[in-house]
């Protein structure tokens, strides 16, 4: 029951205030667009897209932004505040903090040169966190097949969603503590980038833990499908990553979208709306925050 006009007459600058503030951030830095989609996708798969994640510890919540595949992670916090304080002195109360953050992950898309698409809009905003959701819920670079499989199968997404949604990895960087394991352990990996990542990513967990490296290399800021291509020649900076193109039952499609960039743009943007659509709170669910990192009148 989400709806692309929800604030056509609420608040009718909404999309374009955040798409100025996207698009600025991005042009400052465009790994910026990378943590903006990546907090829309961490927001969505721990209770649905309402914000979540962006609430801050207090007495009574132990939020989202301390679970382990958060936590010294997650970035653009700032850049959704100031998108906030903008759309608030346009609509006081009016926009959601889960549908900013649902425009900006496809505003940061199209910035990078990637598809767009119509983002449904109406979520409202949740009044608590589960840190031990997010650790539950969200898939780890450790994972292998089936483990994503179940990941994504969980949140009602399939495996075509699986490895398209997985193509936002086209864009960012990575910290060397979570790829240090494929670049030792794994066989199925490039060797020439592995010992090229081995130069800044050393064997001791604890050394250079935070070193980036784009998951990426090919096109780090371009929001194309040289990530599948990377997989196909055993690429993947994750071990996540590669699993998806290792014999088993995504093969072809990694194939395919290596080879079709429209075929990965209209299958991404068709997994970003059903991404998008993750028990949503809707009417008199939740409340619109006021400011995103916390709940309203704490
Ligand atoms: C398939 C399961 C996935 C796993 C295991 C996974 C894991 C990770 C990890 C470990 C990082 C690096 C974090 C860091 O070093 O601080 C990362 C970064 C990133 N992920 Fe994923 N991810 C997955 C799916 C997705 C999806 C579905 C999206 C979006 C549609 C996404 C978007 C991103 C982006 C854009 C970055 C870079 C962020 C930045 O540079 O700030 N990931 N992911
Ligand atoms: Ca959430």
């Amino acid at each position: 029951q989400l709806s692309s006009t929800f604030y056509d007459t609420s608040c009718p600058r909404a999309l374009a205030t955040i798409k100025s503030a996207v698009t600025s951030a991005v042009n400052n830095e465009p790994r910026m667009g990378a943590s903006l989609l990546r907090l829309h996708f961490h927001d969505c798969f721990v209770d649905g897209c309402d914000a979540s994640v962006l609430l801050n510890d207090t007495a009574t919540i132990t939020g989202e932004q301390g679970a382990i595949p958060n936590r010294n992670s997650l970035r653009g916090f700032t850049v959704i505040d100031n998108i906030k304080a903008q759309v608030e002195a346009a609509c006081n109360q009016t926009v959601s903090c889960a549908d900013i953050l649902a425009v900006a992950a496809r505003d940061s898309v199209v910035a990078l040169g990637g598809p767009s698409w119509t983002v449904l809009l109406g979520r409202r905003d949740s009044t608590t966190a589960s840190k031990a959701n997010a650790e539950s819920d969200l898939p780890a670079p450790s994972f292998d097949l089936a483990n994503l499989t179940q990941a994504f199968a969980n949140k009602g997404l399939n495996v075509t969603d699986m490895v398209a949604l997985s193509g936002g990895h086209t864009i960012g960087q990575a910290q060397c503590r979570f790829f240090r394991d494929h670049i030792y352990n794994d066989t199925n990996i490039n060797s020439t980038l592995a010992s090229s990542l081995q130069a800044n990513c050393p064997r001791a967990s604890g050394s250079g833990d935070a070193t980036l490296a784009p998951l990426d290399a090919t096109s780090p800021t371009a929001f194309d499908n040289a990530y599948f291509s990377n997989l196909v020649s055993q690429r993947g900076l994750l071990h996540s990553d590669q699993e998806l193109f290792n014999g088993g039952g995504t093969d072809g499609t990694v194939r395919s979208f290596a080879s079709s960039s429209s075929a990965f743009s209209s299958a991404f943007a068709a997994a970003m709306v059903k991404m998008g659509n993750i028990s949503p709170k809707t009417g008199s669910q939740g409340q619109i925050r006021s400011t995103c990192s916390k709940v309203n009148g704490s």
